[in-house]
């Protein structure tokens, strides 16, 4: 049985067709990013996940439960974090997740326990000061060791590290992948393809309310017909097809050779930037530009 499934999911809202038909399906203990454009969906996909949203037409099911039919069943079952939700700022971080794990039915001393290790995991052990106080990543960081905290079957994170410092970044991914290892399946949206890259199982990549291809980050850069790229300043003449970035261009290659034989030829060393393998960002741009097809 697949953790989540959706099939032909259609939801307007007025005139904009927020989703014209998203099908797509994590497995259990499988982190699925749902990575795409500003507006393509992603945030109206994980609301109808979590019941939050009626569908106009098409099914989604967590678990083997309809988000609509057995909508209790699935919230016994989940935990979320909307985009920008805010905790009780006037608790610290600890009585902020202890209340939620009580909430959810823990003892208060098993509850205190549990918000120690996640709240600890994510480097946030000694913040005894309320919420309100506390940097905007901080406060990230409890909401996201809050939804971790509940041990959830499966866990929704709408964009959990934005805003977060590259550090603790990681601190998120290393507990995320945690979660997984005890049993839970995640579905989670980011802008960011370096993030997807390294903690993703699978990538569902939507644009304009369709799912345009879900496979691993390694097979979604192997769809990407470039293995190399380059950034240079402009100066030298670049390709037709260099992607122009002002002033300086990305310039994409097919061999190590063909990138070298481009970096022999510019006119001024100094004009090359940085030189390395194409990446899942890549494969995101070349895929949304309808490459791949
Ligand atoms: N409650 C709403 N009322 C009207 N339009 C909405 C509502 N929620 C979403 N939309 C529209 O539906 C489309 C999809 O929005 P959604 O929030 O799902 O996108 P997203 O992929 O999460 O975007 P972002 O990356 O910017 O968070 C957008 O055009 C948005 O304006």
């Amino acid at each position: 049985m697949n953790a989540l499934e959706a099939e032909g999911l259609v939801k307007r809202f007025g005139n904009v067709e927020a989703l014209r038909g998203v099908s797509l399906e994590a497995r259990k203990g499988e982190l699925l990013v749902l990575a795409g454009p500003n507006g393509a969906g992603k945030t109206t996909t994980v609301r109808i996940f979590t019941t939050n949203l009626r569908p106009d037409a098409g099914e989604a099911r967590v678990l083997g439960y309809d988000v609509v039919r057995e909508y209790r069943e699935v919230r016994r079952r989940i935990a979320y974090i909307p985009q920008g939700f805010e905790p009780f700022w006037e608790h610290t971080p600890e009585e902020y997740v202890t209340a939620v794990l009580m909430m959810r039915g823990w003892s208060f001393w098993e509850a205190r326990a549990q918000a120690k290790r996640w709240l600890d995991a994510l480097g946030l052990s000694d913040a005894r000061r309320p919420i309100r106080v506390l940097s905007g990543g901080q406060v990230r960081r409890a909401v996201v060791a809050a939804v971790l905290a509940t041990e959830a079957e499966v866990l929704f994170l709408d964009e959990p590290t934005e805003g977060l410092d590259v550090e603790v970044r990681r601190e998120v991914w290393r507990a995320l992948r945690e979660r997984l290892r005890d049993g839970s399946s995640i579905l989670m949206t980011t802008h960011d393809m370096g993030e997807a890259e390294v903690v993703a199982d699978r990538v569902a990549l939507i644009n304009s309310g369709v799912v345009l291809c879900q496979e691993s980050p390694r097979a979604l850069v192997e769809k990407v017909p470039y293995r190399y790229r380059a950034v240079v300043k402009k100066g030298s003449p670049l390709p037709a097809d260099a992607v122009d970035l002002g002033d300086r261009a990305i310039v994409y290659f097919r061999s190590r050779s063909e990138l070298g034989e481009f970096v022999s030829s510019l006119s001024d060393p100094g004009l090359l930037v940085s030189a390395g393998s194409v990446g899942l960002e890549d494969a995101y741009l070349f895929l949304l530009r309808g490459g791949g097809r």
